[in-house]
């Protein structure tokens, strides 16, 4: 018995009712029924294998990810179900994961990247491939009357490295909230620095396209503001604009592991999927913040990603100066 779900964040009264009208105890007993049809969401080219999670926050909604690849660029610039999941949740300012359904086991990043979470170790995960061995129906059926098997984290990575091996107690983590207290204040460093074509005035077109320069760079600073980078000190943002004038935007998330961090391009990316966004060619202009003196810095990657998916879409890079420290255990 699965039900269909078509967007990727579904109010609480929502997922209680049709918990309800399938005879489930629960929201966290629907959640594996959701995860078939949050797999034909997912935008996997090359490997065309479809992973959807599904989860559940703590105010009661539930949250979609899927994973997204990006032919014509190396790999590593995917993004798995499960971080597409927590960006979805930081996007809706949801304050924590509870539980979610995965259609496959996660993979070693993911679990890292779980690491992310306070609490991360009671995090409880199912992963519904595993009930495929019999009839996938039947035995999701039998969930409806019994506590499905959900299994903490910690058993999917025991012994883990994560944020208190390199964090103080006070540093939020990801999905707490974050104040980076970045400005742009600096009238040298705010002329951006292009990427192709165009200059300096507030309102810019790309074809037919106005370009409200000075909204995206608001909202990318927005983003940087938000963004959890406790490991470099370099928090950065990201803020598209559609062809129809939507901005959509992203915060960089950090990983204690550094590899499994997502990019601000990304974050953005999921937040333009989750809200219906078609093609990416769509995505006519984009703003990137980040800190001055990066120790790393996105600006080259985020234009060789953006210029792979929607080559058209101009990419602006502002330099902002952070007022805080935000890595206090590794600055000493
Ligand atoms: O934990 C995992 C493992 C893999 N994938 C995706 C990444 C890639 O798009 C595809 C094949 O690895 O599956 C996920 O979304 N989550
Ligand atoms: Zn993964």
């Amino acid at each position: 018995m699965n039900h269909t779900v078509t967007q990727f964040v579904m109010e609480a009264s929502v997922a209680e009712s049709i918990a309800r009208s399938l005879n489930l105890p629960s929201v966290l007993h629907l959640l594996p029924h959701l995860v078939h049809s949050a797999q034909s969401l997912a935008r996997p080219p090359i490997s065309n294998f479809h992973v959807g999670a599904v989860g559940l926050g703590s105010d009661g909604r539930v949250f979609v990810g899927v994973n997204v690849e990006f032919p014509g660029v190396p790999l590593h610039h995917s993004i798995h179900a499960e971080q597409f999941l927590l960006t979805n949740l930081h996007a809706h300012r949801c304050p924590s994961l509870l539980a979610l359904a995965v259609s496959a086991a996660p993979c070693g990043h993911c679990r890292q990247f779980f690491q992310e979470l306070r609490h991360s170790s009671s995090l409880k995960i199912l992963v519904t491939d595993d009930l495929n061995c019999v009839q996938n129906h039947d035995r999701i059926g039998m969930l409806d009357i019994k506590t499905p098997d959900f299994i903490p984290l910690l058993d999917f990575l025991p012994n883990p490295f994560g944020p208190r091996d390199l964090l103080d107690e006070e540093t939020p983590l990801l999905l707490e909230e974050h104040h980076n207290r970045l400005d742009l204040s600096d009238q040298a460093e705010n002329s951006p620095i292009l990427c192709n074509g165009n200059h300096n005035s507030a309102k810019l077109s790309n074809g037919n396209h106005e370009i409200n320069e000075s909204l995206l760079k608001t909202v990318a600073l927005e983003a940087a503001n938000d963004a959890h980078a406790p490991y470099s000190g370099c928090p950065s943002g990201v803020a598209l604009m559609d062809c129809e004038g939507k901005v959509y935007k992203g915060s960089y998330a950090e990983s204690a592991a550094y590899n499994p961090s997502l990019g601000p391009v990304q974050a953005a990316l999921v937040a333009y999927i989750a809200r219906g966004g078609g093609d990416y060619e769509r995505i006519v202009a984009a703003a990137l913040v980040e800190t001055k003196t990066a120790k790393i810095r996105q600006d080259d990657t985020a234009r060789l990603l953006l210029k792979a998916i929607s080559p058209k879409c101009e990419l602006r890079v502002y330099n902002c100066q952070l007022a805080g420290n935000v890595c206090k255990k590794l600055s000493v």
